[in-house]
């Protein structure tokens, strides 16, 4: 974004954000936030007394100095406002900009005959089949049943390269909002009107369904408790102050009151969690609850599979190697028949190396075969021919297993063969005819770059990295040590996933996991944290509650400092403002009654100028002190990667001791101003 605009675009949302300020008095919304309701009664309270000054017993004090209480009070409550409105409001300028995206478009309904009919996007329904030609915007979330095409997601992940989607695998979800680049694509529709991955991000960016998160809750409870004790503490003033002889009237009770609650902590909280929010979005990061990124801030133990989220993922088939006794050509052909109906990106890329190196397709008896699809279960995948005859390929293990248990033999070098492939980070699959072995298929994949740097951060926070992958234990130990990763789970089912997560939980450990495949779904679900690739299937990103748009697992990273950020800008903030309303205590209570006891002379060590201008400081003080703290809620109090003892040392100093000075210093300066202008 230019400058200009971008200055324009700030304007806009601080304008907005004014505007809203107003609109969020309406008590049916402040009821949310008991500490700024009370403060929204006591305004409303002071303006009838400045209208009426003598409206209650004893509340004789002159109408200026009502009207000025109920001015700051209002400014209190509308600054508190104002800084909630301004972290809603990148998000709904973010929301504007999707919605434009959303436009309704024309899709193509494929009917059973394969004949095609223009309907509108809002009337495809689950299940329906779709086909999307080059240019065309993609109408609705599905996913791809034939066909591979690049896709231009920019939209919605603002990055203009286009990917590779396919039918088949972990790359064949497509998002409605998106664009055919090149070639075409045949959509089953995976979801109903209004329920689109655009639209649950556009309620998400908004905050339309923001919820509270159980701190929070707690936190809003805590404060509500405080401010009940805080008034019957100025309830109890009024009796005390009768018996000395000093007149406390109304307005002065509200003041004190309003002085003494957390009114700083109470109106930023919010803001707080928003913002929090926002600023895992900037980082192409959606998150589904504000509890999740709550949860980033305190992982012990990150889950990641291999293959998609530590690799690229495009497992291509490099090489074919017999084992002794066969072949190049007979284990290139096994090759081809165990993948000619393999419809995952795996088999078409075997199928394809194959006939490139002269394997013959076309045999009758496999194009009448049933075809045997490959599960994460079996790890394996194949052909049942009609004479019986069964032909299969998958990881070494489970093929070892699958041919000794029909009492074939095991081929002398087959292990050393399929180690060699392991050894170099790839993945090997033996072909089989029966119960006999032909031979071993090299997978290539790639580690995506940079991956070691940032394990190693996340080990400096005291995150271990744990990679858990179908692979077999030597490729993974290849991976692993590529990747950095501190530990790795190999041969692991789905059910294998979810139950190293269970017992990382069981220790009392917050776990997170990403990953991308459907059959990581489940493991994504129990995780505290799940990050789903934006690349993967449908099934990973219904299932997590946080998906990455740019694909990239160690962007955890990002959003656990986040999540750290989060939780310390929150105590931070409530430690100096509980420091605050002590410190405002012993500026007012000495002022008010020094005159009628002078034994509180040793206290009065502020020496303001009268018991109103102490009463009107503090207050100033009070409320300007909200719109002073919004940059702090909004970007943060900064993290730095420290001991958790030593972070909470060093924020109760910063903000407790400094959550105790200020306000002296601050109330001195607004009483000699108001001194100095006669205004007090
Ligand atoms: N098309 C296929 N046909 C036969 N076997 C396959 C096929 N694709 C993968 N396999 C084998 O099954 C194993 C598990 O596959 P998958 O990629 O689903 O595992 P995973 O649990 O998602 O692990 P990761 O994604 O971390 O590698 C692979 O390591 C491979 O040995
Ligand atoms: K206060
Ligand atoms: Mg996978």
């Amino acid at each position: 974004m230019a400058a200009a605009s971008k200055k324009t675009y700030a304007k806009r949302i601080v304008v907005q954000a004014a505007a809203d300020a107003f609109k969020k008095l309406n008590p049916a919304v402040m009821i949310g936030n008991p500490v700024m309701f009370i403060v929204e009664v006591g305004t409303l309270i002071t303006l009838l007394l400045a209208i009426k000054p003598d409206l209650f017993v004893g509340s004789g004090t002159g109408r200026g100095y009502n009207i000025a209480v109920f001015v700051i009070l209002l400014f209190t409550v509308l600054f508190a406002n104002f800084a909630e409105a301004l972290a809603e409001g990148r998000g709904k300028a973010q929301a504007d900009t999707l919605r434009k995206t959303k436009s309704e478009t024309t899709a193509k309904l494929v009917h059973k005959d394969g004949s095609l009919k223009q309907v509108s996007s809002t009337q495809l329904r689950k299940g329906d089949i779709i086909r999307v030609d080059t240019g065309e915007i993609i109408p609705t979330d599905g996913e791809i049943v034939e066909g591979l095409a690049s896709i231009d997601e920019s939209a919605i992940t603002g990055e203009s390269a286009p990917v590779i989607k396919e039918a088949g695998g972990d790359f064949s979800s497509v998002t409605g909002g998106t664009r055919v680049a090149s070639d075409f694509i045949v959509v089953q529709v995976m979801t109903d009107p209004g329920e689109s991955f655009l639209d649950r991000m556009i309620a998400l960016v908004e905050g339309a369904k923001r919820q509270k998160t159980p701190n929070e809750i707690a936190l809003t409870t805590l404060l509500a408790v405080l401010t009940m004790i805080f008034l019957v503490v100025i309830m109890t003033l009024v009796p005390m102050a009768d018996y000395l002889d000093v007149k406390l009237d109304i307005a002065t009770l509200i003041a004190l009151l309003v002085c003494l609650i957390p009114t700083t902590i109470g109106g930023l909280l919010s803001a707080i969690g928003i913002a929090g929010m926002d600023r895992v979005t900037q980082y192409n990061v959606l998150a589904m609850s504000g509890k999740a990124v709550e949860a980033a801030g305190d992982i012990d133990t990150l889950i990641l599979d291999k293959t998609g989220t530590i690799t690229y993922g495009n497992r291509m088939a490099s090489e074919f190697m017999p084992v002794s006794g066969v072949s190049l050509q007979e284990v290139t052909q096994a090759s081809l028949r165990a993948s000619m109906k393999d419809e995952t990106p795996e088999g078409r890329s075997i199928v394809e190396l194959a006939l490139k190196l002269g394997a013959m397709p076309g045999n009758p008896a496999d194009e009448a075969a049933e075809p045997v699809a490959f599960t994460a279960e079996t790890r394996m995948s194949g052909l049942d021919l009609a004479d019986g005859t069964k032909i299969r390929k998958g990881a070494v293990d489970a093929m070892k297993r699958y041919v000794a248990a029909q009492g074939g033999v095991i081929p002398g070098n087959l292990d050393e063969t399929a180690n060699r492939i392991a050894k170099a980070g790839g993945t090997p699959l033996a072909v089989a005819i029966g119960d006999r072995i032909f031979g071993v298929i090299y997978l290539k994949d790639t580690v995506k770059p940079g991956l070691k740097e940032r394990f190693a951060e996340l080990r400096g926070m005291g995150i271990k990295t744990i990679m858990c992958t179908g692979d077999n234990p030597l490729t993974a130990a290849t991976i692993a040590l590529e990747a950095g990763v501190d530990d790795f789970i190999a041969e692991a089912k789905p059910e294998d996933k979810i139950a190293a997560i269970r017992k990382e939980q069981q220790e009392g450990k917050l776990v997170a996991m990403t990953g991308d495949g459907t059959n990581d779904a489940p493991a994504l679900a129990q995780a505290d944290v799940g990050l789903a690739m934006n690349s993967g299937t449908m099934a990973a990103k219904e299932a997590a509650n946080m998906i990455d748009l740019d694909s990239d697992p160690t962007k955890l990273l990002s959003v656990v400092a986040i999540g750290k950020q989060l939780l310390i800008t929150r105590g931070a903030l409530t430690t100096f403002s509980i420091a605050n309303d002590i410190a405002k205590y012993f500026a007012i209570i000495p002022a008010l009654f020094i005159l009628a006891m002078p034994q509180l002379q040793s206290l009065n060590i502020m020496n303001l100028a009268s018991p109103k201008s102490a009463i009107l400081s503090a207050l100033i003080f009070n409320a300007i002190i909200i719109p002073l703290l919004i940059p702090v809620a909004m970007k943060g109090v900064k993290y730095r990667a420290m001991s958790a003892d030593r972070l909470l040392m060093r924020n109760v100093l910063m903000f407790g001791i400094g959550g105790v000075i200020v306000p002296f210093a601050g109330i001195k300066i607004i009483d000699l101003v108001l001194h100095g202008l006669r205004l007090a």
